[in-house]
């Protein structure tokens, strides 16, 4: 019980220091300062000692004095210990003890006036005087009050303070020696607005309080209001009436709650405002890793994220996501790792996509638990979208929409990898529309586009979905068929069906432009291989060569790489690489042959191509103007020749007796098809400075036979500037008359298969003298090649010819040699 001693004392300051010094001692006391009680006795009823104290100048005890009924302790002035006789008398006859301590000067008796305080309740507490239960509990009440945080007072019913403890005083700056006269509220409320301490317009009481205090604390108190002190602390006060009128009110100190809870405000707002401007949003997961908080602009925006709320990630159908990239993020997260960029495609009942990437973090609580994960996501859908079309770039052709070569060779070479373990055979096919370029080049890119395009949906239509078919670039294409059958010869009947397949596909006709029909044949080469594998770049020349082979058969054809031709297909290669190089090393040499009238005298040259290989020697053009032709270094080589030739020409031209001879050069398909031919031949003229009227160049029939109109008109150009053609191996192609008429030709060449047989095969000599009579009703020049014997010479001089050439008159030779053949020697 508590220890509740009354304090009568009239005089504050003493009052005050007194309780001071009773604080610091800290005997858990409970003591009450209590008005002079000559009200009555009724309010002094549980009193554990009563402290009577006289002021300085009382000489006389007041009419009641509590002697007899409590221990009571006087303290009287210096002088008055008379004073103190009767009421220890009286104490003494009712059993009750009773003590006094003089005053001395500057509060020197409060030590001993505490000491026999000490006693007085020590004795009281022996048994020797009767202490009631109350009085202890009082004395629990004084110390519990004495020790709490809070601030706490307490009213009777005619609002009066009766109760209250020390860091009330201090909460609220209250005097002691006010409170020792048992103020009522209204009193203190008065007092605090005084002194401003609510503040001039009380702002400083939040509106539950403002009323109630500006009305002088007379009405019912709100239950709940927070007030602000003048040195800044923020008081939460409560008020609990109690049934016999009174009130219970509590004072607390919650400026550090108020503190943590503005800069948690704070923190939060700045948060959310950089949740607001950033595109990025917050979530966090609970223990079962259920998104419980999603967060910030792109959420409110967008029902889809949304609708992650209340879901956990596994519950996230992402399309990207299979069974075992989620049993690597579910280990993650069980070893409680932070993860970063976990992106999911998800794809919306609407079927839009939207791309998300979470990183985020485990919530870990003091022990250790798992309380879930925080993050950030991400709306990465315009970033893949990006990333998807830079794919499409750099893996895909945009013309077709298929697998481009780079990404052929990646799948190849992952196929590659994957024969190891299913021990299959695969088959590349490299396939070659023939003759794609008679159609691009003389009917306009557009047309060979479209071709292009419906080829690769052909194909695509006849392989399976697991089947690669890729455009490896101008008109080929390789289809890449793997998961073809264990045994070699069922392989191969899998791998030829594939191929006849696409085969037929392709040979259907094709609707063109405005709705004309082209037909168009592929050639095929296939080759087959399972584990272990070549290259992908040896795979890939290898079906190349048989594509080769199968435009070699004809076209329209289908060859399966032979084996036994791995070395001439190896041959091929290397020399390929050589032209690459020699071609800028110079190794090219240009011969001459002589072109003689009738007379025998020398009147032209044909310029014919030599390789001066730096392993193998001379090479013919038969050992690599075909393979220049397919890979395309025509265009490097045939230049070549024009300049080499038109320099030479213009050498000679210095020189008298070479001064009027003309020079052929063979012009090849491809390079008398690309749109700058002509303007490429002037350059050659130009730079040299060769007259144009000493240039012919030998065309073939076949050439022209694709595009005639454009021929002609290129013919026509290069004509009017001096320049002047002749058509080579007149005979075997198609001479049709219509269109020879119509060609701005200068001569024909008879071909050298008929003049070989002209003595001995009468078709060959019909020809020949066939071929003569046309050139004369058209007014064309002749020259008769492959002349190698008198007899062949004599036969064609009888019909007509005017012009041969041949071994009979010289073979190829270097520009050199000709010239010392044809000027007078120096002798
Ligand atoms: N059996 C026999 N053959 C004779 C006789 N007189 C000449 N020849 C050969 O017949 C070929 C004539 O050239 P071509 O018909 O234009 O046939 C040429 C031409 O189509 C091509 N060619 C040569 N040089 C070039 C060139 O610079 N550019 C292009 N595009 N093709 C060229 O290579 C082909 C072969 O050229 P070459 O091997 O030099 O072979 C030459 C020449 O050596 C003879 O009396 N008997």
């Amino acid at each position: 019980m508590t220890t509740r001693i009354a304090w009568i004392d009239p005089d504050p300051a003493h009052a005050r220091r007194a309780l001071q010094l009773l604080a610091l001692r800290d005997r858990g006391w409970l003591v009450m300062p209590v008005p002079r009680p000559d009200a009555g006795a009724t309010a002094l009823q549980d009193w554990s000692a009563v402290v009577l104290c006289l002021g300085e100048g009382e000489r006389q005890l007041p009419d009641w004095v509590p002697a007899g009924r409590w221990p009571l302790l006087l303290c009287l002035p210096p002088d008055g210990e008379a004073l103190a006789a009767p009421v220890l008398r009286t104490a003494s006859r009712a059993g009750c003890l009773a003590d006094y301590v003089l005053r001395g000067g500057e509060g020197d008796h409060l030590p001993e006036l505490v000491r026999q305080l000490d006693l007085l309740l020590a004795h009281g507490g022996t048994g020797q005087l009767p202490v009631p239960l109350l009085q202890v509990q009082l004395q629990r009440m004084q110390t519990a009050l004495g020790s709490m945080s809070q601030g706490i007072l307490q009213t009777d019913a005619a609002g009066r303070v009766n109760v209250y403890n020390p860091r009330v005083l201090e909460l609220l700056n209250l005097p002691a020696e006010l409170m020792a006269t048992q103020p009522t509220l209204a009193e203190l409320t008065q007092l605090q607005i005084q002194r401003n301490d609510f503040g001039t317009q009380c702002e400083l009481i939040d509106v539950r309080g403002r009323s109630y205090v500006l009305a002088g604390a007379l009405d019912a108190p709100p239950d709940l209001y927070w007030r602000r002190t003048r040195d800044g602390r923020m008081l939460e006060v409560r008020t609990r009436t109690l049934p016999d009128g009174g009130l219970v009110r509590t004072f607390a100190d919650v400026s550090d709650h108020v503190r943590v809870q503005s800069e948690l405000q704070r923190s939060e707002e700045r948060f959310r405002s950089l949740c607001d401007l950033s595109s990025d949003w917050y979530w966090e997961q609970d223990a079962q890793l259920r998104f419980t908080d999603i967060a910030g602009v792109a959420v409110r925006q967008d029902a889809r994220l949304q609708g992650l709320q209340g879901h956990s990630l596994w519950d996230i159908a992402a399309a990207n996501m299979d069974e075992a990239d989620w049993a690597s993020h579910r280990a993650r997260v069980q070893a409680r790792e932070t993860f970063r960029d976990l992106e999911l495609k998800r794809i919306a009942q609407d079927g839009s996509v939207m791309w998300i990437s979470l990183s985020g973090e485990p919530i870990v609580d003091k022990s250790g638990a798992l309380q879930g994960y925080r993050g950030v996501g991400r709306n990465i859908t315009e970033r893949k979208r990006v990333e998807g079309e830079i794919e499409r770039l750099a893996f895909y052709d945009p013309l077709t929409g298929l697998p481009n070569r780079r990404l052929l060779m990646d799948r190849l070479q992952r196929l590659c990898a994957a024969l190891e373990r299913s021990k299959r055979y695969a088959a590349l096919l490299f396939i070659d529309l023939d003759h794609f370029k008679n159609l691009n080049d003389t009917r306009g890119h557009d047309l060979g586009d479209q071709l292009l395009a419906q080829v690769a949906r052909r194909l695509r239509h006849c392989v399976r979905a697991s089947d690669t078919v890729a455009r490896f670039g101008g008109d080929e294409f390789v289809v890449l068929a793997d998961a073809l059958a264990f045994d070699p010869a069922q392989a191969r009947l899998d791998a030829q069906r594939v191929a006849l397949k696409a085969a037929q596909a392709l040979c259907e006709p094709y609707v063109l432009g405005d709705g004309e029909t082209y037909h168009s044949t592929p050639s095929i080469g296939v080759t087959m291989f399972r584990h272990p594998v070549l290259a992908p770049e040896e795979l890939l020349r290898q079906a190349d060569f048989a594509m080769y082979q199968a435009k070699g058969a004809g076209r329209n054809v289908v060859r399966f790489f032979d084996p036994s031709l791995l070395a001439q297909m190896r041959a091929r290669a290397e020399l390929e690489t050589d032209l690459r190089l020699g071609l800028p090393r110079d190794e090219l040499v240009l011969y001459y042959q002589p072109v003689v009238d009738a007379g025998g005298a020398t009147i032209a040259a044909e310029a014919l191509v030599r390789w001066q290989h730096p392993q193998r020697g001379l090479l013919a053009p038969g050992e690599f103007i075909e393979l220049a032709e397919q890979s395309g270094l025509i265009l490097a080589l045939g230049r070549w020749v024009l300049d080499a030739a038109c320099r030479q020409l213009a050498q000679w031209a210095g020189q008298p007796g070479l001064r009027e001879l003309s020079v052929s050069v063979n012009v090849s398909a491809r390079q008398f098809r690309q749109s700058g031919f002509a303007q490429e031949v002037l350059a050659a003229v130009q730079a040299s400075g060769a007259r144009p009227e000493r240039l012919r160049l030998e065309l073939t029939e076949s050439l022209m036979l694709s595009d005639i109109e454009e021929s002609i008109a290129k013919m026509a150009y290069l004509r009017a500037q001096g320049v002047s053609f002749s058509l080579d191996d007149f005979g075997t192609g198609y001479s049709s008359l219509s269109y020879l008429k119509r060609l701005p030709l200068d001569q024909l060449k008879i071909d050298r298969t008929f003049v070989r047989d002209v003595l001995s095969d009468p078709n060959d000599a019909a020809i020949v003298r066939t071929i003569l009579a046309l050139a004369q009703s058209l007014d064309l020049g002749v020259v008769a090649e492959g002349v190698e014997t008198d007899s062949q010479l004599e036969f064609l001089r009888q019909h007509g010819c005017p012009a041969f050439q041949g071994y009979l008159f010289g073979r190829p030779v270097p520009a050199a040699l000709l010239e010392s053949s044809l000027l007078p020697s120096a002798a």
